[in-house]
């Protein structure tokens, strides 16, 4: 089991006066299996997300990001069991009642779905759905202040004909357009917190790119933290572009390694980590690939806690340990080689 304290996320954090937006620790999440005991998928483990700070959550499929960052915004998927903690403005998330979570979303932490079609409704016309928005959170006091800031918001990220798509409905714009006017939904109540949950994956490879780079403007205007899902290395580098920007590394239901994205992505110390950024998409390959990672490393379930080994990196304590015995394995070798010359 990973220890919780040191599973805390403090790893490439920002200076200490700056407030974490949401602080979750020794989270675990499981599923009641069919006939037998419960299948853990998120196992003991924290995370504390700072304003205007990128943290992405990296691993293959099935690693647990999405059941992670939906638990530790009290959003867990039916049927889940969740223990731990995870507070959110002195207000532990994980034992909020569902109506103060309702309101909680949508204004103060905002979500950017996958597929914007899953957030949009398609019979109704975007400006209206920003406005709903909007109306329902308070963040206006009328209609007209409303139609005004959706307006602003859709210029906001970019959309450059702001009155013709506030009146389209979302099947006549294209789909980066409504991934766009989904952040522009996300970021309208000016939320501390911003999950975005693989956004550019269901896009053209330009238009992914343009939206992540949206996404980081973004957070660099309204100091929102961001909570990224990805798996695939070369959007994480994109998106955790600021120095104090982190990536934490997800295998099977644990945080791995956890650290400044630059020092993460390029001088990566867990073989999990090292095997993603292997099998990273290149030019010649199909984007988004999945990672090729061996069955030894991800049916492992012992990693021991994280460690930090430099300021700004922490990893598992076992490769830290098998490194070290490698060394020394390596040190005596040519120490009797070096005899028996
Ligand atoms: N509602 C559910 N009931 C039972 N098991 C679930 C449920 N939701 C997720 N799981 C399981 O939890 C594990 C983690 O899933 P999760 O969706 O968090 O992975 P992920 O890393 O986000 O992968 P992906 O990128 O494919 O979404 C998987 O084994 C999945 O099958």
């Amino acid at each position: 089991m990973n220890d919780p304290l040191l599973a805390l996320g403090t790893a490439g954090s920002l200076p200490a006066d700056v407030p974490l937006a949401l602080d979750a620790t020794d989270v675990t999440v499981s599923f009641a299996g069919h006939g037998r005991s419960a299948r853990t998928v998120v196992d003991h483990i924290g995370l504390g997300l700072e304003r205007s700070q990128v943290t992405v959550l990296l691993g293959e499929s099935g690693s647990g990001k999405t059941v992670f960052a939906r638990s530790i915004t009290g959003m867990a998927p039916h049927g889940a069991t969740v223990t731990g903690r995870s507070l959110f403005d002195g207000r532990d998330l994980l034992r909020t009642a569902a109506s103060t979570l309702r309101q909680v979303h949508g204004s103060r932490i905002g979500s950017v779905p996958q597929d914007p079609n899953a957030s949009l409704d398609p019979m109704r016309r975007i400006g209206s759905q920003i406005m709903e928005t909007l109306l329902q959170h308070r963040a206006v006091a009328d209609r007209r202040s409303a139609r005004l800031r959706a307006l602003e918001l859709l210029d906001l990220v970019e959309i450059r004909d702001p009155d013709r798509v506030f009146r389209c409905y979302p099947h006549e714009v294209s789909g980066g357009m409504r991934q766009r006017i989904a952040i522009a939904i996300a970021v309208s109540c000016d939320p501390e917190l911003v999950v975005a949950d693989e956004p550019s994956s269901a896009l053209d490879a330009s238009v992914g790119v343009r939206i992540v780079e949206l996404l980081d403007g973004l957070r660099t205007r309204l100091g929102t933290a961001i909570l990224f899902i990805t798996h695939d290395i070369g959007i994480a580098a994109r998106i955790a572009s600021a120095d104090h920007d982190r990536v934490a590394v997800m295998l099977s239901g644990r945080i791995v390694e956890l650290g400044r994205a630059s020092s993460v992505l390029t001088r990566p110390l867990h073989p999990y980590t090292r095997a993603l950024i292997d099998a990273e998409p290149s030019a010649d390959v199909e984007r988004g690939r999945l990672a090729v990672v061996s069955d030894e490393l991800r049916t492992r379930r012992e990693w021991g806690p994280l460690v930090e080994v430099e300021p700004g990196h922490a990893v598992s304590s076992s490769v830290l340990e098998e490194t070290s015995t490698r060394s020394a394995r390596t040190g005596s070798a040519a120490a009797t080689e070096g005899g028996a010359s």
